[in-house]
């Protein structure tokens, strides 16, 4: 299995490109489906999570074309004859349960396995189900499987006791071919949201209020083929900038959005990193200074986003002071704790908060990724620490990160990949 090793005590220094993202690529690539016609996508990032959704897709019929290089998508969705997302795939990638909506939505049938739990808590899907069933569909849960069956799916008025990212999406896709309105409230307000539906608009849909709380959407009776560009990933970006702000270095994220990350870089701001936007560059300088702890607590969009969590405890770990972590939206989502805690990190954790006590060192060992954002948290802890860090378990990582250890040696670390 490979690793990732990484030998701590460089500042990093210069200009790193932000992929497309992850969480807005994904349900961007199951929405083709409601199409009847070509359909590219574009600044597409080169995951594990992408080539997962590319064979689940090519399983259900759908003819697809994967340019890496150029990180692009051809999708043709006409061929489409199967409706069944079987465990083997969806298992491995808890997002395939965002083709149920425009599986559903297109084809009258849908049949996916249940996600089940993860690292980080149990990640139920009630709240998909609740908003397919209240559009018109039969849904039964048996043997493992969502079975979900409708004629033309109905417009509805759909009031999300949660936030849900996932649950936004399903029912926002699903509703661009329903007959008449729908209106989703206590919508998620994601800027991953707003993404997938420029890209419904794009192929013909009819819908505002993406990225508030409240989204109408008109149903339509086609949507046609089209073309899209994937926006920046805010999480990667995030990482690239505590990084800098952990090294007492100066990185500059090109190919950025600045307006999808502004509670993070307030955050990095209060640590004392000096924020500079220009255009699409985000520049994070640190030169010379060591970062204050900064509390945090992890909220829906426009909050801290959680999947930012785990970075910012690895900067508390090495910050000036102490400070707490509250992690609001899943309830099992400290499993760095304890790996960093190997690494020499002064951390105390009590039910959903974390208090962090900074410590002037972190050395070396070897440690084990357990989940997406887990696993980057250890690697920037590895940038700063005496010695050699050696990170297992990183398809974990690549599931969101493209080529993570060849940005970062690109700006200086001493970081490599090794079978
Ligand atoms: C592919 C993708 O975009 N993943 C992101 C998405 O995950 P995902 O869409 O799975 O996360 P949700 O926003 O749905 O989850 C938020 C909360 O709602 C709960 N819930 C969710 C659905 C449901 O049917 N019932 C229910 O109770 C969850 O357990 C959690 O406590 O948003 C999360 C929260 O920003 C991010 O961490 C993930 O990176
Ligand atoms: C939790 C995450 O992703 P997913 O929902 O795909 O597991 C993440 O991106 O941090």
């Amino acid at each position: 299995m490979q690793k990732i090793v990484v030998t701590g005590g460089r500042a990093l220094e210069g200009e790193v490109a932000v992929s497309g993202a992850k969480n807005a690529v994904l349900p961007i690539l199951f929405a083709s489906l409601l199409a009847d016609g070509p359909v590219e996508i574009g600044n597409v990032p080169n995951l594990r999570d992408v080539l997962t959704t590319a064979r689940l897709l090519a399983e259900l019929g759908a003819g697809v074309r994967h340019d890496v290089e150029a990180g692009r998508f051809a999708i043709d969705p006409r061929s489409v004859r199967d409706h069944v997302a079987p465990y083997e795939l969806v298992r491995t990638m808890r997002a395939s349960v965002l083709v149920l909506g425009p599986l559903l939505a297109r084809h009258g049938a849908a049949e996916v396995s249940l996600p089940g739990g993860c690292a980080i808590g149990s990640r139920p899907v009630d709240l998909h189900i609740a908003a397919m069933r209240a559009l018109g569909a039969e849904v039964e849960v048996e043997h493992g499987y969502i079975k979900a069956r409708a004629g033309r799916l109905r417009g509805a008025d759909i009031a999300f006791e949660t936030v849900s990212v996932g649950a936004t999406e399903n029912a926002l896709a699903a509703a661009t071919l329903a007959s008449g309105t729908t209106v989703i409230d206590n919508a998620a307000c994601e800027p991953e949201i707003v993404d997938l539906a420029a890209c419904l608009v794009a192929l013909g849909a009819d819908i505002e209020g993406a990225g508030t709380p409240r989204i109408v959407v008109r149903g339509v009776d086609r949507l046609g083929g089209g073309a899209h560009d994937v926006l920046p990933d805010r999480i990667e970006t995030g990482t690239f900038l505590v990084a800098a702000a952990m090294t007492g270095g100066c990185v500059t994220a090109t190919r950025a959005r600045a307006d999808t990350l502004v509670a993070v870089l307030e955050k990095l701001q209060e640590a004392g990193v000096s924020i500079e936007v220009d255009g699409d560059r985000i520049r994070a300088d640190m030169r010379g200074r060591r970062p204050r702890a900064v509390d945090v607590v992890t909220a829906p969009h426009p909050g801290f986003p959680t999947d930012m969590q785990a970075q910012l405890m690895a900067m508390n770990c090495i910050a000036e002071g102490r400070a707490t972590i509250d992690e609001t939206i899943f309830e099992n989502r400290f499993m760095h704790v304890n790996e960093l805690l190997r690494l020499g990190a002064d951390i105390a954790v009590d039910g959903a908060r974390a208090t962090v006590a900074g410590v002037a060192r972190l050395s070396g060992a070897p440690v084990m990724a357990t989940d997406l954002r887990a696993s980057a948290s250890l690697v920037l802890a590895g940038l700063v620490a005496e010695g050699e860090t050696s990170i297992d378990r990183i398809y974990h990582l690549d599931r969101g990160y493209e080529r993570l250890e060849r940005k970062l040696s690109a700006l200086g670390a001493d970081i490599r990949r090794v079978d």
